[in-house]
């Protein structure tokens, strides 16, 4: 297992905090308070425990430290997140199951309730929970023409529960939503933009990134306070339904994901996810 480290250092020569853990970067520009966080957990930034972990961490670090605004982008080549890591939902353990859906409630709580403003930079594959950390994000710019992104639960025999379902009808709508979850449809990055995933493309990362960094300027002249407020009430009603109904969620979870059929299911995508030549999968199941 790889050491696990955190250091903080401050460069004097880009005026930049740096905050480093195993499989996060995160770096704080001093002038603007801006915050881009990195993940790099190769071979794809699947989502286990222990990543979950790490994000809830770093994130409540952020609010501690008071940025202004958060970027957040993967390290890796050609993949943003690969969602959930799968080896958590197949043959699972049913403790480290049902800590693992309560962290990952826990994660997408903290993300989607951050009293700063946040972007993810798109620059790699996106599926399943990997969109769903983009979305809830506040603002989202997807690089290049070579990614897909998306929700393909029901290609996986399984579907997105209903916390997930509605942060996605607050970005895209409901029908479009139904249409895209239905389908597990992957989009293009044009397709992305044109159904509302995304709110800009650009062609390489330094320039999503730039993108992003405007984004979060706007928030310059903006009260934190009403902010914060404006976001709360806006997303009020997807986070009650969740702290209302987080332990009914785990339990159903955990229940159904152990069940035979989920995970025939999940064995036949693991199977095409071997079988397939590399970069095809996303691609050839559309
Ligand atoms: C109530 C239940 C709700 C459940 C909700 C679930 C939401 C989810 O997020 S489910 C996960 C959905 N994710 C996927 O379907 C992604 C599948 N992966 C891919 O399509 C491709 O891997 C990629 C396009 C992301 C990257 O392609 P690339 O060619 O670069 O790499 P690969 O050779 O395919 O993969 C490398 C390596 O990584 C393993 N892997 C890929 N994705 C996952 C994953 N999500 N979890 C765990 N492991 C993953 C892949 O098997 C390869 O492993 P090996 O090197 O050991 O063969």
């Amino acid at each position: 297992m790889l050491r696990r480290y955190i250091s903080y250092t401050t460069n004097k020569f880009t005026n930049c905090r740096h905050v480093s853990q195993s499989m996060l970067q995160s770096t704080v520009d001093e002038k603007s308070g801006i915050a881009t966080v990195t993940m790099n957990k190769p071979p794809v930034n699947s989502l286990n425990l222990e990543f979950l972990e790490e994000i809830i961490t770093l994130l409540n670090k952020l609010q501690k430290d008071k940025v202004r605004g958060m970027i957040l982008t993967s390290g890796l080549q050609k993949v943003f997140c690969a969602g959930l890591d799968i080896k958590e939902l197949y043959k699972p353990n049913p403790d480290r199951l049902t800590k693992f859906w309560t962290t990952l409630q826990d994660t997408w709580l903290s993300l989607y309730t951050t009293s700063f403003p946040t972007v993810s930079v798109i620059n790699g594959h996106s599926p399943a929970g990997g969109c769903m950390l983009a979305m809830s994000c506040d603002y989202r710019v997807m690089v290049g023409q070579n990614y897909r992104i998306g929700f393909n639960e029901a290609k996986l025999g399984i579907f997105a529960p209903k916390w997930f379902q509605n942060t996605i009808i607050a970005v895209i709508g409901q029908r479009k939503a139904e249409v895209s979850l239905t389908t597990g449809k992957m989009y293009t990055t044009d397709e992305a933009l044109q159904i509302g995933l995304v709110d800009e493309t650009c062609a390489d990362a330094d320039s999503a990134l730039k993108k992003g960094t405007h984004f979060l300027n706007n928030f310059q002249n903006i009260s934190p306070w009403a902010y914060k407020m404006t976001k709360d009430i806006n997303r009020q009603s997807t986070i009650q339904w969740l702290i209302d109904n987080k332990q009914k969620d785990v339990d159903f979870t955990v229940e159904y994901m152990q069940s035979p059929g989920v995970q025939k299911n999940l064995e036949l995508y693991l199977q095409s996810l071997k079988s397939l030549p590399p970069l095809k999968l996303i691609s050839e199941i559309n």
